[in-house]
C-alpha cells in the first residue's frame, strides 16, 4: 500500500514516526496579513501557503488548511490548488481540511463529498451537537479521518461544553464517550482538544486511549507546550497520538518577503519544544 492508499490514521502514524514531529502547521491565510507582494495577486493566498508548506514540510506530522479563510476572499480555487499541491508532493503528510460541518445527514453528504472529493482532504472537522446521524456521512468515506469538536480552544467554549449532562459529566466528556465508545466502529474518529485547557486533555485521553487528538491552541492562543504534551500523552508512544497545531504565530512570523524562511524558524522551534516536551 503506497502513502496515498492509507488511511488517515495509518497517515499518522507514519507521519509521527518518519518525521519525528507532532506539529501541525495550520494556513488561516488572512489577505491583511499576507506579505504586501502577494496582496491582491491573483493567486496570492496559493503562494503564500504554498511557500510556507514548502518550507516546513519537513517539520510536520500534519497540514491544516482552514476553510472560512480562503472561503471568504472567494480563495476555494486556491484552497483546491494547495491541497493538490501538498497531496502532489508531501504525500506521506496527512491534510486536514478544518470547517467544522455539522448539519442534517442529507447535508452531510454534499459536505463529505466537499471534503474528501472536491478537495481531497484526508480528514475534516466537524461539530457533532447535531448527533451521530450528521457523522455518520463522513464514516462511509473509508479511511478517512473524521475530527469531532469536544473541548475547543476558545474561552467561550465552557459555555455548552461545561454543562452537566443527566449522568452529571460535563457535555466534552460525553461527547468523549460517545465518540471513543460508540462511534468509532471503523476507527476513523479523532476529537479536537483545545491547548489552552490541559486539564481537559488529561481528562479525554483518559477516555478515549490512544484516539488521535488534534490540538489547536498552542501558538497565538498561548496553550502551553509542556502542559499540552504532557496531558496528552500515551503511556509507552512518546511523540505519538497528537496532532498539535500552530498557524498564526507561524505563518506571520514576518510580514515581509522572507516570511516562509521565518515561517521555518519558528515551526523549527516549535517543533522541538514538542519533541522536548515528548521526551521528559
Ligand atoms: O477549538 C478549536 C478548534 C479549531 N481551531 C482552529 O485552529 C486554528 C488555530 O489558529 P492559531 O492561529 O494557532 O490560534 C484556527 O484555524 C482555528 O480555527 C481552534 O483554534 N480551536
Amino acid at each position: 500500500m503506497n502513502a496515498c492508499s492509507n488511511t488517515f490514521n495509518q497517515q499518522l502514524q507514519s507521519a509521527w514516526a518518519s518525521q519525528g514531529s507532532m506539529l501541525c502547521v495550520g494556513f488561516d491565510p488572512d489577505p491583511k496579513r499576507l506579505p504586501l507582494a502577494l496582496q491582491g495577486k491573483p493567486e496570492g493566498v496559493f503562494e503564500f501557503c504554498r511557500d510556507i508548506a514548502d518550507a516546513t514540510a519537513d517539520l510536520v506530522c500534519a497540514f491544516k488548511p482552514q476553510f472560512a479563510y480562503f472561503a471568504s476572499q472567494r480563495a476555494e480555487a486556491q484552497l483546491e490548488k494547495l491541497i493538490r499541491h501538498l497531496k502532489d508532493k508531501y504525500p506521506h503528510i496527512p491534510v486536514i481540511l478544518d470547517s467544522k460541518r455539522g448539519d442534517i445527514g442529507s447535508t452531510a453528504d454534499h459536505y463529505a463529498l466537499e471534503a474528501f472529493e472536491r478537495y481531497g482532504a484526508d480528514a475534516v472537522t466537524v461539530n457533532p451537537y447535531m448527533g451521530f446521524d450528521t457523522i455518520e456521512p463522513y464514516l462511509k468515506h473509508a479511511g478517512k479521518g473524521v475530527i469531532v469538536l469536544c473541548r475547543t480552544s476558545n474561552p467561550g467554549g465552557s459555555d455548552l461544553q461545561f454543562l452537566n449532562t443527566a449522568s452529571g459529566e460535563p457535555l466534552y466528556l460525553h461527547v468523549a464517550k460517545l465518540a471513543a465508545q460508540k462511534w468509532n466502529t471503523s476507527g476513523q474518529i479523532s476529537l479536537v482538544v483545545g491547548a489552552t485547557y490541559p486539564e481537559e486533555i488529561a481528562k479525554v485521553r483518559a477516555i478515549v486511549g490512544d484516539m488521535p487528538l488534534l490540538i489547536p491552541g498552542i501558538g497565538a492562543q498561548g496553550g502551553d507546550i509542556d502542559a499540552t504534551v504532557n496531558a496528552g500523552r500515551i503511556t509507552g508512544a512518546p511523540g505519538t497520538g497528537m496532532i498539535i497545531n500552530s498557524s498564526r504565530a507561524i505563518l506571520y512570523a514576518s510580514t515581509g518577503n522572507d516570511f516562509a524562511q521565518a515561517a521555518r524558524v519558528v515551526a523549527q522551534s516549535t517543533r522541538d519544544a514538542l519533541r522536548a516536551a515528548a521526551a521528559k
